[in-house]
Formats: structure tokens, sequence, C-alpha cells
């Protein structure tokens, strides 16, 4: 084809890009979203179920006594992971002491701690059919490390344990305390918890990574959730999906020598959009200490203490 002149080219080159571009709008598998807040009605109530029919577990759309004699009666066994490396094996006591106060009373629960210094556990009684299991790991000097590294070993240890010692799993930060109950409502094949920085928030806003570049990109008009990655659970099986998924999406943005945003967190959220949660756990089951209470949030379960972070980490 033979152009008159270079005007005519462009006008046709303009043309076809254009069609590219409709048809891409029309054909890729991007989510279609119309709302931009999910967690509060505009008269500031919240809403107790997610727009895939998820409920969300707010205080009052469950039954306490009814519900964990629902799950009592199944046998279930609870794994817990939960990590404390470097000084981070300070904050262990309280959350393990708050843990038997509040977190699945009268349920098999056992914790898997990972740490690099066993040593420094704390001695601290549990209650009957509650078990502790320490578990060495290398140390590292970078916090970032730490904290992304944990969907890997949650994805060997239920390769090598849980699939045969436990039902259900959750992963917890452990610079938190349990303030509250924390029982058999939280249960369900895959669990997310709503942080509590952004439950107000348009999705605009959410920090999720907005580089194309990193696996964990999610477009400014997608996104339901953000979602904190301090706390992770479901049934073994869909937990480890989740984990696994999220290290192998860790491992190629680190051949690229990319790390997103906030590491395993914006994985996490990347996966959720695309593996939407059965149950969205309210920011009641992830509050932060130095946060002033609010109407909608009636009681807090659990939250992340106030940590000085030069302090306490490895490194900035
Ligand atoms: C509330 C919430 O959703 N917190 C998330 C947030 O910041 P956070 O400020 O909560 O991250 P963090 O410093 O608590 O690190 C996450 C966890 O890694 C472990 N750890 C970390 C550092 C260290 O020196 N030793 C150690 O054991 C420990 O279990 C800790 O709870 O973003 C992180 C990723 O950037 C994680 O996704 C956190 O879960
Ligand atoms: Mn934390």
């Amino acid at each position: 084809m033979k152009f008159q002149n270079i005007n005519t080219f462009l006008l046709v080159l303009a043309g076809i890009s254009v069609t590219g571009l409709i048809f891409l709008g029309y054909s890729s598998t991007s989510l279609r979203y119309k709302e931009k807040r999910f967690c509060l009605n505009p008269d500031g109530k919240v809403v107790p179920v997610t727009p895939w029919l998820s409920p969300i577990v707010w205080e009052g759309t469950f039954d306490p006594l009814l519900i964990d004699s629902i799950y009592r009666q199944q046998n279930i066994t609870i794994a817990t992971t939960v990590f404390a490396l470097g000084k981070y094996t300070q904050f262990l006591k309280d959350f393990l002491e708050s843990a038997e106060q509040n977190y699945f009373v009268g349920f098999r629960v056992h914790y898997y701690l990972f740490t690099d210094q066993p040593e420094q556990v704390p001695e601290v009684k549990l209650g009957e059919e509650r078990q502790l299991t320490v578990l060495k790991v290398p140390s590292s000097n970078r916090w970032q490390e730490i904290t992304l590294r944990r969907m890997e070993k949650l994805e060997k240890l239920i390769e090598s344990r849980l699939v045969n010692e436990a039902d259900y799993v959750f992963s917890l930060d452990v610079d938190t305390k349990f303030y509250g109950r924390w029982g058999a409502e939280s249960l369900g094949r895959l669990i997310g918890v709503i942080h509590p920085g952004y439950y107000q928030t348009a999705r605009e806003q959410f920090p999720y990574e907005r580089r194309p570049e990193s696996q964990a990109f999610i477009p400014y008009a997608e996104g339901d959730y953000y979602y904190g990655g301090a706390v992770i659970g479901g049934l073994v099986k869909d937990v480890y999906e989740a984990a696994k998924t999220c290290r192998e999406q860790l491992d190629i943005d680190a051949a690229k020598s990319i790390e997103a945003a906030w590491q395993e967190e914006s994985h996490l959220n990347k996966y959720f959009l695309y593996n939407k949660p059965s149950k969205v756990l309210s920011p009641e089951y992830l509050w932060q200490d130095f946060k002033p209470h609010t109407n909608e949030v009636k009681i807090i379960r659990f939250s992340q203490v106030i940590k000085n972070y030069a302090a306490v980490r490895p490194n900035p």
C-alpha cells in the first residue's frame, strides 16, 4: 500500500490504534467496578457483605456461642504460624498470653513459631489441647526480607506438616495483641482482613503496587478492599494456593530486582483481587493501638502494638 502523504499514513495509524484499544478494553479479563467504597454505607453504617456475597465479620452479625458450638462438633485443629526474628521476639510473650485468653478458646490450636533465636521464646502456659512448636530459621538483616519470606515458609510448612496436622491455618503478625474474642466466626475457605488504615478510603488511594513491571500490579480502576498482610487464613489447601502463588510472584519480581510497595502484602492484595476471600474480617480483627476508636468498630479483637521501628527493625 502506498500512502499519498504522511498525514494519511498518520490518520490510518491512529485509526488502527483506537480500534485496538477498544478491542482490548472489551476483551481483557479485568474486573468491572461501579463502586469505589465497600466498607461503609453513605450513612456511615457498616456493610456486612461484599459485592460478591462473602460475609464481612462485624460484631453483631453472628452469634458467638452458636458459631463456636457448630465448629466444635467438627473436632478441628487450627494451625497458627507466627514469625519472631531479631528483636521481634520481645512481642512473643504478650502475643501468646493474650491469644490464650482470646483466640479460639476451647479449640485445638497448634502454634508454629518461626524464630532465629529459640532460646528467646518465653515460657507461656498454654491451655488444654493447645500446643507450640518452635522452628529455627536463619536470621536476616532486612525486615522486608523477613516479612516477605513468610509466604515461602508457610507454603513449605503446609506441604511438610499441616496437610496432615491441621484443618485450618492462620498466619499472624507477632507485633500484636488480642484484646477481645476471636473465634469460629473467622473460619472459612479463604480469609482476609481489611486493613484498619484503609476501610474508609476510596480505591484509587489504596497503597496497592502501581508499577506494571511488578507481578503485584493492580490498576487504579480495580480493587475492592485493601487487605492487611498481618492476617491470612482459611482451609489448609486454600491458604497453600495463596501462599504458593504469592511466593512464585515474589520470586518473579525478585529476579527482576523489583520489590513491591508493601512486599508480600502487595502480592496478597493482588491474589485476593482475583481469588476472592470467602469471608472477610472487619478491622475489628486488625486494629492499630495508636488509632483512636471509631463508631463503626465496636470491639477491638486484635491490634498492632505501638513499636519504635528504628529500635526493633534490623534496617530502616
Ligand atoms: C498491620 C499489617 O497488615 N502489617 C503489615 C505491614 O507492616 P508492619 O509494620 O506490620 O510489618 P512488621 O514490621 O510487623 O513485619 C511483619 C512481621 O514480620 C516479622 N518480623 C519482621 C521484622 C523483623 O525484624 N522480625 C520479624 O520477625 C514479624 O512476625 C512481624 O509481625 O506490611 C508488612 C509488609 O511490608 C506486612 O505485610 C505486615 O503484615
Ligand atoms: Mn506488624
